[in-house]
């Protein structure tokens, strides 16, 4: 993947000096003031196509140091809910620790337990790598993690194996399972506003959409997440989320009122 090099999530307030863009003034994650929010009813429900992966299918699962990722094939795509088709790349979560929540974006102030993010990119360029230096190059699609009172058993694929890539770069094979499962069931309520990569090198070109609707986990799950991985010289990979940026006059467009 792009140059990740040796950032961490101790020195954000660095970022900016090796990657000037993360001092931009599209950031993200951003906190969503539901009483400045635009209805905008052209926003139609997001629509994913190709998400029932077949088992015989193997993901990759991984532990970058950073956050698990899970790689997604092209053929799971945005079918509708953005201006053209996007053809999935990744997905990975975010998360706090037993301390505190994780969430990246949050909502009137409020920090989730977690965040998961699937990350897409538009077809249009000639490669990811050019897709995800244009505006408009990337979506990803952001749900809130949260405590509820059963297991998730969408989750399960991901969270069983955690054990298996406790350390930084350790890597495992996932069966494919109803990626969409991961989602909220209401994909037409949601928030849309243009901003960035949460992380370095933190390029403004991501088209994020936040759900309205959050995807309930039981505490056990969520405290499997949270203390089961390594990031870099073994510590804990908790709070792998960065603060809040300033929206600098962007306007957050919600498809519902
Ligand atoms: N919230 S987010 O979408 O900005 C995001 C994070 F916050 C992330 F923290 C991450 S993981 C850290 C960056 C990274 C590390 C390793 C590799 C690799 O081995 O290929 C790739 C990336 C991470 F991977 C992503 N998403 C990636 C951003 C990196 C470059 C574009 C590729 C897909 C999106
Ligand atoms: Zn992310």
């Amino acid at each position: 993947g792009p140059d990740h090099g040796h950032w961490s999530y101790a020195d954000k307030a660095q970022w900016q000096l090796e990657y000037p863009y993360c001092g931009g003034q599209m950031q993200s994650p951003i906190n969503i003031d539901t009483n400045s929010t635009i209805f905008s009813p052209e926003l139609q429900p997001v629509v994913l196509a190709g998400c029932n992966l077949d088992p015989s299918e193997q993901l990759s699962l991984m532990n970058n140091g950073h956050t698990v990722v899970l790689q997604l094939p092209g053929s799971l795509t945005i079918a509708s809910g953005y201006p053209q088709e996007h053809r999935a790349m990744q997905l990975h979560l975010h998360w706090g620790s037993p301390a505190g929540p994780g969430s990246e974006h949050t909502v009137d102030g409020r920090r989730y337990d977690g965040e998961i993010h699937m990350v897409y990119y538009n077809p249009s360029y000639e490669s990811i790598k050019e897709a995800m230096r244009q505006p408009g190059g990337l979506a990803v699609l952001a749900a809130f993690l949260q405590v509820g009172p059963e297991d998730n058993v969408h989750y399960q694929p991901l969270l069983e194996q955690l054990d298996e890539i406790q350390e930084e770069g350790k890597e495992t094979a996932v069966a494919g399972f109803n990626i969409e499962g991961l989602l909220p069931t209401n994909l037409g309520r949601y928030y849309r506003y243009s901003g960035s990569l949460t992380t370095p090198p933190c390029y403004q070109t991501v088209n994020w959409t936040v759900f309205n609707q959050t995807v309930l986990l039981s505490k056990e799950q969520i405290s499997l997440l949270e203390t089961t991985l390594q990031g870099d010289d073994d510590k804990d990979l908790q709070n792998n989320f960065r603060l809040t940026q300033s929206l600098h006059g962007r306007k957050v467009l919600a498809s519902f009122q």
